[in-house]
This record gives C-alpha cells, structure tokens and sequence, in this order.
C-alpha cells in the first residue's frame, strides 16, 4: 500500500477584525508561505466554524466556547483565546428604549454567535430573572429591533454599529450593554469568546504534531501583537473604524491569552450555563502537547 502523504489541517477562521492578531502568520510572509505546506485556511462566522468542526469540512478553528459543548472530540489547544478583562465593545446588547434587562420578552441575535448568545441566556438567566425567547436573525440593528425587545450584536457589525450610534446618534436612545463589562460585573471574570480547538482525530494523519500546532499559533499570535502597527494600517482600508480605535481594540479591548484567570472563567461560564439548562453539563478538554 502507498505510503499517504500527511494531510494539511483544514482551518475555519473567523473573518471579524478581532482575531487579526491571532491569524498574523497565516497572513504575512514569510511565514504564511510556510505555514501553508500545513494549513488550509478559509474564513467565515464563528457559528460557522464550529459547524465546519462538526461535520468534518474542518479540521481546526477558531471555536465559539459556546459551541464546543456540541463537539465531541474536539479539544481547545492551550496558549491563545478571544477574551475580554472588561469592556469588549464588539458585543452589544442593544434594549429598546423602555425594555430593562429583567423585562426583556424577545431576544434578536446575530446567527453568526454561539457564545454571546450563551452568555446573554446565562446572565439574564441566573442575575435577573429573565428567559426571552430567542431568535437568531442577520445582522441588522433596525430590522432586529423592529420586531424584538432587543437585539445581540457581535463581531464587526457591533463595532460599525457603536461607530453609527456615536457619530450620527444612530439608536443612541437604546440601552447599550457591553456584554463583556456586564459579565465581569456579575462574576468578577475575564469574558472568554473562542478558542482554538482541534479534530484530535485529525492530528493522526497532519504533518503537524500537538506541539507544533500549538507552537505555531503561539508563535503567529505573538508576531501580530509585535506589528500592531501593520494590522491598524492593513485594516483601517478594509473597515469603517477610525484607526486609533482599531489599536486600542486589538491591544487593550481583546486579550488574546488563554491564562489560568480564563480556565477559571470558562469553568464559571460552563457551571452557570448547565446550572440554568442554557448548555449541556461540559467540562472543556484541552489538548495535550
Ligand atoms: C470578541 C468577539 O468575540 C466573538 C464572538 C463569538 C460568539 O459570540 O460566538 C465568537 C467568537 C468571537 O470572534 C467579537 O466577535 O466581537
């Protein structure tokens, strides 16, 4: 029998701004010239993402923690994440003027979120007596609110959408609640987002071991924090978001380590979810080097 080459992983990436850091050497050369003899990258929504780890279309990604209760042999590799200490400011929920949070009947959010939506059941949930129905809708402020309490906001759309509301005054008579602060107000916690997480199946056949995957985008997370500089450049032409808040999102907004505060909060954020039925009982598996 032929000997079978060793496979490239399959990589689903989110196309939001926050994740730039995290995909630098994906990216740039010359490391992304490497680093494609063992990677296939391809970009979509977080919720997709995991649903590419899911069916197998994927074999890493930049994983929702929201989702991987769902995915079984599917384990987060230690060192990055998409956290918050405090404020996010790309995840909005938005009340319409009148709707407080233990009033809220109806839920809008983003399809495109597997965690935030968790998070905001969990919350409601467990601090304020509150279980909206949800609905999960395109993003698109008017329409969300034209038909729902409130609307859930996440990724680029949220930013563009806090841009509108501060330049133009756009649905600034709306409670807006950053769901990172309001999280860390309830629990004391950082606010974790996603991680990368991996087919353990898959690293059978890569041609790239536990370690070296996890080394790679250590060392590619690393290199974009070191050119914050090209990524406010490289981004301010693709996104309508003035470049001082570019860099002040990527460097103190979004943390980007998965440290022992962020276990404890994902521990916290798995416990409360099953404890208000949001989520399946889930204790995350983390891959071994
Ligand atoms: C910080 C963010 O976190 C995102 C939100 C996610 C979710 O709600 O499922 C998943 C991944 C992150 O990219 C953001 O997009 O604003």
């Amino acid at each position: 029998m032929p000997l079978q080459e060793p496979a490239r992983l399959r990589v689903a990436a989110i196309d939001f701004l926050n994740p730039a850091p995290l995909l630098y050497h994906f990216e740039h050369s010359p490391a992304r010239e490497q680093l494609a003899a063992r990677y296939d990258v391809r970009y979509t929504s977080p919720a997709l993402c995991a649903q590419q780890l899911s069916t197998g279309e994927a074999d890493l990604g930049l994983v929702p923690i929201g989702a991987m209760p769902f995915l079984p042999g599917v384990a987060a590799v230690p060192g990055c994440t998409i956290a918050s200490l405090r404020q996010v400011r790309s995840i909005q929920l938005v009340l319409r003027p009148g709707v407080t949070l233990g009033t809220i009947q109806t839920l809008a959010a983003d399809a495109a979120s597997r965690s935030s939506v968790a998070y905001v059941q969990v919350l409601l949930r467990s601090f304020h007596k509150a279980a909206p129905t949800v609905a999960t809708e395109t993003a698109d402020l008017p329409a969300m609110l034209a038909t729902h309490d409130a609307a859930l906001l996440i990724g680029d759309p949220a930013l563009l959408a806090v841009e509108a509301r501060d330049r133009d005054g756009a649905f600034a008579d709306c409670t807006w609640i950053d769901v990172a602060s309001w999280w860390h107000d309830c629990t004391g916690l950082p606010w974790v987002a996603a991680v990368w997480a991996v087919r353990t199946e898959a690293l059978r056949t890569a041609a790239t071991s536990a370690a070296q995957l996890a080394d790679d985008l250590l060392a590619s997370r690393d290199a974009g924090l070191a050119h914050v500089d090209d990524l406010v450049r490289e981004w301010g032409e693709r996104i309508a978001v003035p470049p001082a808040t570019i860099r002040t999102y990527l460097t103190a907004n979004i943390r980007y380590d998965l440290n022992s505060a962020c276990l404890d909060a994902i521990h916290r954020f798995y416990t409360l979810a099953a404890s208000t039925g949001v989520l399946p009982a889930y204790t995350l598996p983390l891959l071994s080097r």
